[in-house]
């Protein structure tokens, strides 16, 4: 999604370029970041591209009886520290560098939440929307074939992204499990609870992302009570932090989909539009006043949440964002060229790899939990993720601030550290 490797944007009369290429961008960051730690050149060659890169293809008898052959890809990017660990998307835009990126970004998410893990992502060239339930099923049953000999419960452990839910971590379990012939509930996560999934998972981005707009909002004196707050994407994690938000007393004011967006100066009806959002969080095609995505973003709030994909904040809009915070629930939604525009306009932007964290963070509890067989309640789960997220946020804001660096490198200094010194022991650098 959103790959290109530049654009040329006219600001102000002058040409300028902007790589949109997810894993240019992530490549320059970690170098700065190795750099910063001192590690050797070496150390930014192993890590500037996952170890493994599979591509498959997946051929899917549809509804109609016509065979359709799927491509997609699982990139496990370094196991130094442990098994790889990462979810799926199906979407029509995913390419091979995109999975790669997000397959470094989980990497860094593991060591800036310390869990034992390296990074791992997958994707399925498709457009779930326009398939029915049994394609879906189908799909899903054949992607796992295909990788099958790559994944398993200590070796590369798959979750939920974009377009995949519950259900498909269910069919994909079941399919992982029949191939190996006896039941395999830590071979993925995102799991439907009588599965084996934990209390907490379908919300933990979510949560996750609201404790780092609490710990952002305390940094900059502003009360999340009363505050306005515009969030894209109204999926997994877009919805339930409108939820969240709205819960705390702060003001949720604009709300978006694929399809077009929703603004109230007065605050959403979020119980309401959380009840009408369809399974792929499409919600605004039941109204007509809609705006659009690149009006949402530019609206006058206090707290700007992109939660669906990547490149929405550029340098062709970065200008005219009026947040005073950032927080990046998203993968990928704001390029190096914007980060900078908004660190220099003073916006406190908390990055992807932080503020998505808790995701990944439940994702670890669930597979501990199936791998001792002992569940743990709701509360359990929650008080386990604000200890952690609590942490992470503290040793990211004050390493940027004792560094003097934006929240971004800082966090990426923070979470490659681990992988790093592990591969250094291992005797790979
Ligand atoms: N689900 C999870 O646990 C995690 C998700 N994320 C990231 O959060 C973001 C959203 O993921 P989910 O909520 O899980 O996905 P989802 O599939 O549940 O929802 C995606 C949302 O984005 C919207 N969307 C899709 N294409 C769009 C476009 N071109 N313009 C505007 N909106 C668009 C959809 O309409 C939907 O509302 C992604 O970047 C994902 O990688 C990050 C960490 C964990
Ligand atoms: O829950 C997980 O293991 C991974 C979630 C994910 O894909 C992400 O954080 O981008």
């Amino acid at each position: 999604m959103g790959n290109q490797d530049v654009v040329t944007e006219s600001t102000e009369g002058k040409e300028k370029q902007e790589t949109l290429n997810l894993l240019h961008s992530t490549q320059t960051v970690i170098k700065e970041a190795l750099e910063k730690l001192g590690y050797q050149e070496s150390m930014f060659e192993l890590l500037k591209e996952p170890l493994r890169v599979l591509t498959v293809r997946i051929p899917v008898r549809m509804d109609n009886g016509e065979v359709k052959v799927f491509t997609g890809y699982r990139a496990q990017h370094n196991d130094a520290v442990g098994p790889t660990k990462g979810g799926i998307r199906f979407h029509p835009e995913v390419t091979e560098d995109e999975v790669k990126a997000l397959s470094i970004w989980m990497s860094l998410k593991a060591g800036i939440v310390d869990l034992p893990y390296g990074g791992g992502k997958g994707g399925i060239i498709c457009d779930p929307r326009e398939m029915s339930f049994r394609e879906l099923e189908r799909l899903s049953r054949g992607y796992v074939r295909a990788i099958s000999q790559l994944v398993g419960p200590t070796k590369d452990i798959p979750a939920p992204d974009v377009f995949t839910n519950s259900q498909i971590m269910a069919w994909m379990m079941d399919e992982y499990s029949r191939i190996r012939e006896f039941d395999s509930p830590g071979f993925i996560t995102g799991k439907p609870i009588a599965l084996g999934g934990s209390h907490g998972r379908e919300t933990a981005t979510a949560k996750g992302v609201t404790i780092c707009i609490r710990e952002a909002a305390k940094r900059r004196n502003i009360d999340v009570k009363g505050a306005r707050v515009v969030v894209q994407g109204f999926g997994n994690a877009g919805s339930y932090l409108a939820k969240f938000m709205h819960d705390a007393g702060a003001k949720v004011i604009g709300i978006s989909d694929a399809y077009g967006a929703l603004h109230d100066p007065n605050g959403l009806d979020i119980d309401y539009l959380l009840d009408r959002r369809d399974s792929f969080g499409t919600v605004t095609k039941l109204f007509n006043n809609t705006i659009t995505n690149k009006e949402l973003l530019e609206l006058d709030c206090d707290i700007l949440v992109p939660a669906a994909i990547e490149n929405q904040i550029t340098a062709a809009n970065a200008h005219n964002i009026k947040a005073k915070i950032v927080v990046e629930a998203a993968n990928g939604p704001t390029t190096l060229e914007a980060t900078k525009i908004l660190t220099e306009r003073g916006v406190l932007l908390v990055p992807d790899v932080l503020a998505s964290s808790g995701g990944v963070t439940v994702s670890y509890f669930e597979w501990v939990q199936n791998n001792q067989g002992y569940y743990w309640s709701e509360e359990e789960v929650e008080e386990k993720l604000e200890k952690v997220l609590v942490r992470a946020f503290e040793n990211v804001y004050s390493l940027s601030q004792t560094r003097r660096v934006d929240m971004r490198l800082a966090a990426y200094m923070v979470g490659v550290r681990k992988m790093a010194e592990a591969s250094r022991f291992r005797g790979w650098v």
